[in-house]
């Protein structure tokens, strides 16, 4: 099929594609984040299938004083990428044609989840977000439609959206793709100076410190399950680790303990937050927004003995660039 720019709803309709299609919403700029997603969905529906890609800056996800403005506009690069990770057509219409009303009156309502978080910090994002899905989802008619984890609030909202007013879409969520030294791709990178770059490493390097915090406590617990004497209830493992006379025993001993004590994520989130603590005296400075550990059913915070998914969140500003990353973490995988 030869690779086309549709400008319009009209032309859109027209195609007369063949075989499954998927979808690719993006704001444009696009990366190897959104050549994941593209090649993702071209695997997904087959070469006899048909993968879209949407370029639209939604005016209605920008609250008043964000980047609406300068956000990267960069189509002719954008048609390169798309073609080349297997796409069969970049969707980019203009304001006036997804929006041929005017300010639209009638809106997608994000409910709590999208209060929380992201949506604490931009209201009404989350609305102006679904909103503009929905009706790129009834424009582009897709049986399947591909989110990356990067934006693991938004992906969660669109997965309810779909579940709660049953649209004929599978939503197909895809893992985060970073830099070689960690940094979670965003159009919004191309932003930073080399030096702001740096202190934005503390996002992913506190998501990461989190990560290796919680595998560190998990292989504890694990341990101390496995010493002989341990499986009554009422020993503790730290009494457990103790009979074992090692020297490392006593200090295994405190670290079980304190594992034991309280499921430990809150020394999970005290992991990521020492991480940007640092970040914070650097220089320029990373200026926290949220770091939280919450379920990834509706975002709320986890309690210290949480047990099964979470997720760890953060979003930061570095100079004028507000940046958001994340990473799904498994409480309780060794027990
Ligand atoms: N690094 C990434 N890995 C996987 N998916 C990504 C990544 N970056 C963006 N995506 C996904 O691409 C889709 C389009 O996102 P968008 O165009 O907003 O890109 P972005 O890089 O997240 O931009 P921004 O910097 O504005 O947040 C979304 O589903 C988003 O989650
Ligand atoms: C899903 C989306 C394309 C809606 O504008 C946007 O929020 C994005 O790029 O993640
Ligand atoms: N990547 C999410 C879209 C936004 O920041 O507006």
């Amino acid at each position: 099929m030869t690779f086309t720019l549709v400008r319009t709803a009209a032309d859109l309709h027209a195609r007369a594609d063949a075989g499954r299609r998927a979808v690719v919403m993006t704001m444009g700029a696009l990366h190897e984040g959104h050549a994941t997603l593209v090649r993702a969905a071209r695997d997904r529906v087959g070469p006899d299938g048909t993968v879209v890609v949407t370029v639209f800056v939604n005016p209605l996800q920008f609250g008043a004083g964000e980047d609406l403005d300068r956000y990267p506009r960069t189509l002719d690069a954008d048609l390169r990428v798309a073609e080349a990770a297997g796409a069969d057509a970049v969707f980019a219409p203009s304001v006036d044609e997804v929006y041929p009303g005017g300010e639209p009156q009638v809106r997608i309502s994000a409910g709590p989840m999208g209060e929380r978080l992201e949506g604490a910090s931009r209201p009404g994002h989350f609305d102006g977000m679904l909103t503009v899905v929905a009706k790129l989802l009834h424009l582009t008619a897709p049986d399947l439609a591909f989110f990356g984890q990067k934006d693991a609030q938004q992906l969660a909202l669109i997965r309810r959206m779909v579940r709660d007013l049953n649209f004929p879409v599978g939503i197909v969520g895809v893992p985060t793709v970073r830099e070689d030294d960690g940094l979670a791709l965003s159009s919004r990178n191309r932003y930073l100076s080399p030096a702001e770059r740096r202190t934005a490493l503390a996002l992913s390097r506190a998501l990461f410190a989190a990560r290796d915090r919680l595998a560190a406590q998990e292989a504890l617990r694990a341990r101390a399950t496995a010493l002989p004497g341990a499986q009554s209830r009422a020993e503790t493992r730290a009494e457990a680790l103790s009979r074992l006379g090692e020297a490392r025993a006593a200090a295994d001993a405190h670290a079980v303990a304190q594992v034991a004590e309280g499921g430990g994520a809150e020394a999970v989130r005290a992991a990521a937050q020492a991480v940007l603590d640092d970040a914070a005296k650097a220089e320029p400075p990373l200026t926290l927004d949220y770091l939280a550990l919450v379920d990834p059913a509706d975002f709320t915070e986890v309690a210290d003995d949480h047990d099964g998914e979470a997720i760890l969140a953060v979003a930061a500003r570095v100079g004028t660039t507000r940046l958001i990353d994340n990473l799904p973490l498994t409480f309780g995988a060794t027990k």
